[in-house]
């Protein structure tokens, strides 16, 4: 009863504050909430003092436009903002940010420690916890931390379901060398792209866990590279899926990646069973609360965020991208999907039954009007067998099929033949 009456006051004071052009002062240790819809848009500018947006510094005076985002501008030590546009905000004057510096404090010393020690491996930090806890913030914060001392870690995504470095439906990693762009997110970087194929974890669970250990592999080289690599260590975000399967999965990472940090998020029982589980073999398991700010996203807010996500890789983040249609004859191209086929998800399955179907199993697909819509991922493997373990070249979008030319019509986001003549299909559809 409470919390509804804070929350109608909170919506009430969050909808005087749409105004254009307000200015908030902020104390040290606050933050400025702000929510922006899809297809607006707003600015934001830091007009005194210094703050960050998750972990990455504003700078003074520059105008930032922000869209279809949720977020937080904190200041450790006092600031002025200036909001403009329609953006909805608020001041959080309570935060859980010296607990999520105290992580940082924890990644930092593991690096010390291990400078001198060539046969140790730096931090290998892995953020568990459930939907919308804020893991994803709490992982770009650490890494903008890293940066701006001078590491350059590895990001991990292992939740398809958003991609926040590519596109939905994808495993990745990527070394950041730099904090997060405030406008682009992490677009910029060059990642290692496996395509899972599915926004959700329990369509071919099998799958998923034998992508991570080809991302495991790829992640482990990269620690080898440099001693600033393997200093710098990696940061692991996850998907919220936190019980029954989803925390086998959650479990699998954990081994198959060696993570020697822990941190979980606004769970109990999942701190307690993963601490039961990994500090007696050395590992450092964490809890966090969550942030109050932190925003619930609707089933209906994740699609779109998803769908603007696949929109943003063809036509560009300001749509200043100018995707190519592309023609390519059914002969020049091998379709592989996984699992034999469509399958119901396992939770659509009876209780105790298992799919007969091997879900690592390629199975060609002949191009079909069915396709259409789908999201095709060009892989850069010459052998089809290993097209599930191989990067990504990139991502062509089905939108059409002509059965009697016998041609398939696609979008790309650039011009020239496609790279590579086999395609991974899965279930991530786009309705443009
Ligand atoms: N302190 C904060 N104030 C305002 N918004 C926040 C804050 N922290 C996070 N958010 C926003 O809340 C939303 C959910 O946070 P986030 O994506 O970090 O959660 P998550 O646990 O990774 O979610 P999921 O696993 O369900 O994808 C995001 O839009 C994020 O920008």
């Amino acid at each position: 009863m409470e919390q509804q009456q804070n929350q109608t006051q909170q919506q009430q004071q969050q909808q005087q504050n749409k105004i254009e052009n307000q200015i908030y002062e902020l104390k040290k240790q606050q933050e400025l909430r702000f929510e922006v819809e899809f297809d607006v848009k707003g600015t934001i500018k830091l007009i005194e003092g210094s703050a960050e947006y998750f972990g990455t510094e504003l700078s003074l005076g520059k105008t930032y436009k922000v869209t279809s985002s949720k977020g937080a501008i904190f200041t450790w030590s006092g600031c002025k903002i200036e909001v403009s546009g329609n953006v909805v905000s608020y001041i959080g004057q309570e935060t859980p940010m010296l607990l999520y510096a105290g992580i940082h404090k924890i990644i930092d010393d593991k690096r010390t420690e291990i400078l001198d020690k060539p046969s140790e491996s730096g931090p290998r930090v892995i953020i568990v916890g459930p939907t919308d806890a804020g893991k994803s913030s709490l992982s770009k914060m650490l890494m903008g931390y890293s940066c701006r001392e001078g590491y350059q870690p590895v990001f991990v995504d292992l939740d398809p379901g958003q991609g926040s470095i590519t596109l939905p439906g994808t495993i990745c990693a990527s070394l950041i060398d730099k904090p997060i762009d405030i406008e682009e997110g992490l677009s910029n970087s060059v990642p290692f792209v496996l395509y899972y194929g599915h926004t959700s974890l329990d369509v071919n669970p099998s799958l998923f866990k034998a992508m991570i250990a080809s991302l495991a592999s790829n992640v482990e080289r990269r620690l080898e590279t440099s001693e600033i690599a393997r200093a710098s260590g990696f940061i692991v975000n996850t998907c919220g899926w936190i019980d029954g399967l989803g925390y086998q999965i959650l479990l699998d990472s954990i081994q198959t990646l060696k993570a020697n940090i822990i941190v979980v998020m606004d769970n109990e029982k999942l701190y307690s069973d993963l601490a039961n589980q990994f500090s007696s073999g050395g590992v450092v398991v964490k809890k966090l609360p969550k942030s109050g700010g932190v925003f619930l996203r609707s089933p209906v807010f994740r699609k779109k965020t998803r769908m603007s996500k696949i929109r943003e890789y063809f036509y560009g983040i300001n749509g200043d991208l100018c995707p190519h249609n592309v023609v390519i004859e059914f002969k020049d191209v091998v379709i592989y999907r996984t699992g034999g086929g469509p399958q119901a998800p396992m939770s659509a399955l009876p209780i105790g039954t298992q799919s007969q179907i091997d879900p690592l199993q390629l199975s060609e697909v002949s191009p079909n009007p069915d396709i259409i819509h789908s999201i095709l991922a060009i892989s850069y493997t010459k052998q089809p067998q290993n097209i599930l373990k191989s990067n990504v070249a990139g991502f062509l979008y089905v939108t059409e099929v002509n059965m009697e030319t016998k041609k398939i019509t696609a979008l790309a986001p650039c011009s020239g033949p496609i790279p590579s003549k086999y395609l991974l299909l899965g279930t991530l559809k786009w309705l443009e």
